[in-house]
């Protein structure tokens, strides 16, 4: 039996048919120690069910609430196909919103519901979305290394491997850079914390890895490099103009969500691609950079700024200006979320490259139907939806903890002791 809508949140119009959401649930399965979210939207058709991404690493419980507490009463009994404005009651129903826990939800939903769209047509979802204008995704992967040669050894393994864009990150001192391991040794002995993030050695250190990367590696290959918002914007120009040389993709997030106004003028003072965006919350937020004249690539974390919609929509206005995307994909995004990221990526003008992540097989076997990287490429499923199924006895045996990524986000101090954005 079908519970109807409640009164207050039933559509205003007549269902075509008589498919209705009978139940939305959040899966929670940390399978490489990562805990990843997944809604899942069930419906009155026997084995008719959508799966989407809502993955909000360090507040997973949060979202999990927001789904199974808020949003389900919201949608369940309404028809599936209706995802704009399920997505909409969603949103406006919370009042004030926004923000990674809501969004986070949300693109739970949105997604599912795309999956189910694609299911009941018997069709990908990137065709709903009016198709292929190019045939795979071209990837990027993560190198690093504890010193510049074992990084430019990852690296090499990378391109024996198939790989023509790299990250490339190197360890420092103490609490160290983004995307390499720490080294086991003080930053600046006798200071108030030793081990802290020593800017200066970074902005040094950075220009020689790339230098002694195109030594080695040539110039066939597209480097990029993650600053993970740790840089003033006049620290930005600096770092950006010492490593013009060396031809980057693009230079990651230069400065943190806070300081993004002064994006345009760091964009201005060199030629390297600036790319943008995992930490954008709202569709708001990231329309501005795109819109701001500040960014060469946005690169949001598709369930942050809502899901598939408003990411579309974004993809949208930057082609519009000519600005790429870089949507944002590390072990943090599930498997269904990574199939999004792909379905925007070959339905849209705007791409620009995807970043990749090797999923272990634990995630492979939770996630039947996960995308694998083949030379780099990513190609979506042909499946009807995204071609993506979840285990739940198999993500069962894989629980969530609640600290890791805590403490992986707060792990960044300066030499005095105080907190810097992570
Ligand atoms: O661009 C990236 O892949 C990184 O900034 C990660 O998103 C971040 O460390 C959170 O996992
Ligand atoms: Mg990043």
């Amino acid at each position: 039996m079908t519970v109807p809508a409640e009164p207050a949140f039933a559509q205003p119009w007549p269902a075509p048919d008589g498919v209705r959401i009978t139940g939305v649930r959040a899966i929670v399965t940390a399978p490489e120690g990562i805990p990843l979210v997944v809604v899942r939207v069930d419906t009155s058709d026997d084995g008719l069910f959508g799966l989407g991404c809502a993955t909000f690493t360090q507040r997973w419980r949060s979202v999990v609430a927001f789904v199974e507490e808020h949003l389900a009463r919201l949608v369940v009994g309404r028809y599936p196909g209706d995802i704009e404005d399920l997505t909409r009651l969603a949103r406006f129903s919370a009042y004030w919103r926004d923000g990674p826990v809501g969004n986070n939800a949300i693109s739970g939903l949105d997604q599912a519901l795309w999956d189910i769209a694609g299911k009941r047509a018997g069709r990908p979802v990137h065709e709903l979305l009016g198709g292929k204008v190019r045939a795979a995704a071209d990837t990027y992967i993560h190198a690093a290394g504890r010193d510049i040669d074992s990084a430019l050894d990852d690296a090499e393994r990378f391109l024996a491997a198939g790989w023509r864009h790299l990250r490339l990150q190197v360890s420092q001192p103490g609490t160290g850079a983004y995307g390499a391991p720490p080294l086991d040794r003080d930053t600046l002995p006798g200071a108030p914390y030793a081990r802290g993030w020593n800017v200066g050695h970074y902005l040094r250190t950075t220009p020689q890895l790339f230098a002694a990367a195109r030594e080695r590696l040539g110039d066939d290959v597209e480097l990029l490099h993650d600053v993970h918002s740790r840089l003033t914007p006049k620290q930005a120009v600096v770092l950006a103009r010492s490593v013009e040389p060396y031809r980057l993709f693009f230079l990651e997030d230069v400065l943190p969500p806070e300081h993004w106004d002064a994006l345009p003028a760091v964009r201005a003072a060199s030629p390297v691609p600036i790319a943008v965006g995992e930490l954008a919350t709202s569709l708001s937020d990231a329309t501005r950079l795109v819109l701001g004249g500040g960014v060469d690539l946005i690169r949001c974390h598709v369930s942050a700024i809502g899901g598939l919609s408003p990411a579309r929509k974004l993809a949208a206005a930057a082609e519009l200006v000519g600005v790429r995307t870089a949507w944002h994909a590390p072990g943090d995004t599930s498997p269904v979320g990574a199939a999004a990221n792909v379905a925007l990526d070959v339905t849209s003008a705007a791409f620009g490259i995807q970043e990749g992540h090797v999923y272990s097989d634990a995630v492979h076997e939770v996630f039947p139907g996960t995308l694998r990287i083949v030379d780099g490429w990513l190609k979506p499923n042909e499946q009807p939806g995204w071609g993506i199924d979840l285990d739940e006895q198999a993500a069962a045996r894989f629980p969530a903890g609640l600290s890791g990524h805590d403490a992986w986000a707060a792990g960044v101090r300066g030499l005095d002791g105080g907190l810097i954005a992570p």
